[in-house]
C-alpha cells in the first residue's frame, strides 16, 4: 500500500463553482480529473482505474480517497484534495470565516471537545450581551448621561459627543484596516466581542458556567490523587506506600490508613472511594493485605470487568474430572484469576434473583460433578427443566418439582448417611477417606423455595411437606460432610421462610449473585456483610454472572461465573456419560441391555457358584443369548465383571475339581447390585 498525499493547493477560485465534478458514490470519479493529480511513484505503471473508496469535505476543500490499480495486482491509495462546489468560496471573507468554523467544528467532533455547547452558550448570551453593549455604547457615543444634567452647557455636550464618536471612529477604522492585514481579523474581533459579551452577560444574569466535572483519577495516578481520594471518601490522611503501578487492566496501590483506622472502615466506603476516583463502583476492589489490619490494596479497573465477555469454564476441555482432588472451578475475580472452590466436607448455597444466574452458577458444579465418574449425582429439580440434561447420569431423580417425590429421595439419602456412618464406625474413623472407596454424592436442589414453603400434610397429617424437607435437609448437610455427601441447594428468594437459617448457616459455600435489596444478600451470604461493603444488591443488571462468594478466608470475595452454553451443557452430559459407562459407573435404567444381561447371567448360574466360560457360553444360548468368550468379556467389562482361572467341579472326576477360565456369581451379584 503506498499513501501519497497529493498537497497541491488548487487554484481555488477558478475551480470553485467550476466544472470540476465531485463524485458522491464510489466509482463515479473522472479518471482524467484525478489522473491529473497524481504522482505515480517512479519505475511504477501508469495509473489506471481509479475508483473513489472515501471522501470527507473538511473546511472548504474536499478530500477524495482513491485506490486505483497499477499494473500489477497491487493496490494503492491516494488522497487528493480539490476545492469543494457546494462551500462558500474560500477567498471571501466569509468563506474563511466558515473555514475557521469548519475547523472548528471538526475538531470537535474528532477529539471530543464539548465546544458545541460551549459555542451554543456563546452565541445565546453574546447576541444578548452585544445587544446591551450596542444599546450602552448609544448612550456613551450621544452623552446621554450629560444630557440628564440640565445645568451643563450645551457646548461640553456637544464637544464631548463629537470625542466619543472620533474614538468611535478611529477604533471602526483600525478594525476595517484590519481586513486588509488579515481578512478574518474583523470577525475574529467580532468573536472575541461575543464572547466577552456572553461572559459579560452571563455574569449580570448571575449565570454560572457549567462547573467542570471532577476528573476521573485516569489510567495511572499520582499518590497525590490516591491520598486525596481517601481523604474525600472520608477515610483521613493516607500514606501511599510504594510507587502506584498498573497491573494489567487496572491501576494498584497499597494505601496505608491513619493510625486507628481499618481495612474494615475502607472496605465499608468503597462506593465513596468509587465517586472520588470518578469511576464506577464495580471498577474499585479492596483487598486487606496480611499482617497490616489498617492497610489495603485499591485496584481500580479501567473498564468495568464483570461486563466483559462471557468467559468459559476450563470443564469444557477437560476429559474428565477429579472433584475431590481439583474442587470445582466457578468462575474468574476482576483479574481474569480462576477461582476454585474445595466442595469436600461442605455444602453449597447459590440464591440471587431471577435471571441472577443461578442456572449458570450452578452448571459449573453440576459439569464438575458430572466429569467425576466417581461421584454420584442426586437430582431433585424444583423446575424440572433446568437439569434434565444430567438426568441420564444422574443416580437418582426426583420427579420433576413434586415436594413428595423429593420427601422419597432425601430419606433414601439419610438412610444411606446413616449406613455411611455405621461403616465410619466399623472402619474407626471420623470421616470417610480415599481408603473406604465410597463415591462422594452430590445432592442438587433447584429452586428451593418450591420444597421448603410445601404446604401440603403428610404422615401423621399434621407436619407439612416444606417442613419434613427442612428437617432431612438439616440431618443430610449436618451428617452429610463426613459421610461424603455435598448439598449445592439454590433459591430466587433467598429469605428467612425459603433458606431457614439454622439450614443456611450450614451451608459453608454460599454464592450471592444479583439481588434486589441487601438483606436478601445479607440472608445468603450472612448477616451484616452488606454494610461491610459485600452487596449483592449493587450488581448491575449488565454484570451478569457477577456475585459474592463466601468460601474460603475471612470474607466474602467477588467473582464472575463461568458461562455455560446449552451446547456446552450437552457436550458435557454426553461425555460424561460415556465416561461413567466406561468406568462401569453409570446408573443404568431398568430396561438397559447391560441389566438385562446381568439377570438371565444370574439367571443362567441356577444353583452354581461358579462356571466355565463355556458353560456359562452354553447356558446363554439356550435363553437365546448368544456370545463368545471375548463379546461377553467385552459386554462384562463396564460392570467391572471378568473372568478368571476358578476351581470348577471337575465332570471327569466325581468330586474333583480342575482349573478353568470362568465367572463367579457373587462377582455378578455384587456388579448387579451396583448398578
Ligand atoms: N456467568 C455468566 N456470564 C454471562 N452471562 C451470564 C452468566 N450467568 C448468567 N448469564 C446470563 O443471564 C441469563 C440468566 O441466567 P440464569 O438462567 O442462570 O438465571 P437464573 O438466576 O437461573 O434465572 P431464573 O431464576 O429465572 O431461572 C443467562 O441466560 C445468561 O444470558
Amino acid at each position: 500500500m503506498t499513501d501519497q498525499l497529493v498537497d497541491e493547493e488548487p487554484a481555488l477560485e477558478e475551480t470553485q463553482g467550476g466544472d470540476l465534478a465531485i463524485p458522491s458514490r464510489p466509482g463515479e470519479l473522472e479518471p482524467d480529473v484525478v489522473d491529473a493529480e497524481i504522482v505515480d511513484e517512479p519505475g511504477q505503471p501508469a495509473v489506471r482505474q481509479p475508483r473513489l473508496v472515501g471522501k470527507r469535505r473538511l473546511n472548504y476543500r474536499y478530500t477524495a480517497r482513491l485506490e486505483h490499480e497499477l499494473g500489477y495486482a497491487e493496490h494503492s491509495s491516494i488522497e487528493v484534495q480539490r476545492a469543494c462546489p457546494d462551500c462558500p468560496n474560500p477567498a471571501s471573507s466569509f468563506g474563511q470565516v466558515y473555514g475557521l468554523l469548519a475547523r472548528a467544528a471538526y475538531a470537535t467532533r474528532e477529539h471530543g471537545a464539548p465546544t458545541a455547547k460551549t459555542l451554543g452558550w456563546h452565541t445565546w448570551y453574546g447576541m444578548a450581551g452585544l445587544g446591551r453593549g450596542v444599546a450602552r455604547w448609544w448612550a456613551w457615543v450621544t452623552a446621554a448621561d450629560y444630557a440628564a444634567r440640565e445645568n451643563l452647557p450645551v457646548d461640553k455636550v456637544e464637544a464631548t459627543q463629537r470625542r466619543r464618536w472620533i474614538i468611535t471612529g478611529v477604533f471602526a477604522v483600525l478594525v476595517a484596516a484590519s481586513w486588509e492585514w488579515w481578512r478574518p481579523a474583523p470577525f475574529g474581533a467580532l468573536l472575541l466581542a461575543l464572547v466577552i459579551a456572553s461572559i459579560v452577560e452571563r455574569k449580570r444574569r448571575g449565570i454560572a458556567a457549567p462547573d467542570k466535572p471532577l476528573a476521573a483519577a485516569g489510567r495511572m495516578p499520582g499518590s497525590r490523587v490516591v491520598r486525596e481520594a481517601f481523604g474525600a471518601a472520608k477515610l483521613g490522611e493516607v500514606r501511599v506506600v510504594g510507587p502506584v503501578t498498573r497491573d494489567g487492566p487496572a491501576w494498584t496501590a497499597v494505601v496505608e490508613l491513619p493510625p486507628g483506622r481499618t481495612a474494615s472502615e475502607a472496605l465499608a466506603r468503597r462506593e465513596n472511594l468509587a465517586g472520588a476516583f470518578g469511576v464506577d463502583l464495580a471498577q474499585v476492589y479492596l483487598d486487606r493485605i496480611g499482617g497490616h489490619a489498617g492497610r489495603i490494596r485499591v485496584t481500580v479497573f479501567d473498564t468495568d470487568p464483570w461486563q466483559a465477555r462471557p468467559v468459559k469454564s476450563p470443564l469444557l476441555t477437560a476429559a474428565q474430572w477429579n472433584v475431590w482432588e481439583q474442587g470445582v472451578p466457578i468462575g474468574v475475580d476482576a483479574r481474569g484469576r480462576i477461582i476454585t472452590v474445595r466442595v469436600f466436607e461442605r455444602s453449597v448455597l447459590i440464591g440471587g434473583e431471577p435471571g441472577g444466574g443461578k442456572s449458570v452458577a450452578a452448571m459449573a458444579f453440576l459439569a464438575a460433578v458430572a466429569l467425576d465418574p466417581h461421584v454420584q449425582l442426586w437430582l431433585g429439580d424444583g423446575k424440572g427443566v433446568d437439569s434434565k440434561v444430567w438426568e441420564p447420569l444422574a443416580h437418582r431423580v426426583a420427579a420433576s418439582a413434586d415436594p413428595m417425590a423429593l420427601v422419597v429421595l432425601l430419606e433414601e439419602l439419610v438412610a444411606e448417611v446413616d449406613r455411611r456412618y455405621l461403616l465410619l464406625r466399623k472402619a474407626d474413623k471420623k470421616k470417610i477417606d480415599r481408603s473406604m472407596r465410597l463415591p462422594l454424592i452430590v445432592l442438587w436442589i433447584d429452586e428451593l423455595m418450591r420444597y421448603t414453603t410445601a404446604t401440603e400434610k403428610i404422615g401423621d397429617g399434621k407436619t407439612k411437606v416444606g417442613d419434613r424437607i427442612v428437617e432431612l435437609l438439616r440431618h443430610i448437610v449436618s451428617l452429610g460432610r463426613a459421610a461424603g455427601i455435598i448439598t449445592i441447594c439454590a433459591t430466587q428468594k433467598p429469605s428467612a421462610d425459603v433458606v431457614p437459617t439454622i439450614l443456611r448457616d450450614l451451608l459453608s459455600i454460599r454464592l450471592a449473585l444479583r439481588c434486589t435489596t441487601p438483606q436478601a444478600s445479607d440472608t445468603i451470604l450472612g448477616q451484616g456483610w452488606a454494610r461491610q461493603g459485600f452487596n449483592a444488591a449493587q450488581i448491575d443488571s449488565a454484570q451478569r454472572g457477577a456475585g459474592h462468594l463466601f468460601s474460603e478466608g475471612s470474607e466474602p470475595q467477588m467473582l464472575r461465573t463461568f458461562y455455560f452454553e446449552d451446547a456446552d451443557e450437552r457436550a458435557i452430559a454426553t461425555r460424561a456419560i460415556a465416561l461413567r459407562e466406561a468406568e462401569g459407573t453409570l446408573q443404568l435404567p431398568a430396561d438397559h441391555p447391560r441389566r438385562r444381561l446381568m439377570v438371565a447371567i444370574l439367571d443362567a448360574f441356577g444353583d452354581d457358584d461358579r462356571l466355565p466360560t463355556e458353560e456359562l457360553l452354553e447356558r446363554l444360548a439356550e435363553a437365546g443369548l448368544h456370545f463368545t468368550p471375548t463379546s461377553l468379556a467385552d459386554e462384562l467389562r463396564p460392570a467391572k465383571v471378568a473372568p478368571k482361572q476358578l476351581r470348577v467341579p471337575d465332570p471327569a472326576s466325581p468330586g474333583g475339581t480342575r482349573n478353568r477360565n470362568g465367572y463367579a456369581k457373587e462377582v455378578v451379584e455384587k456388579a448387579y447390585a451396583a448398578l
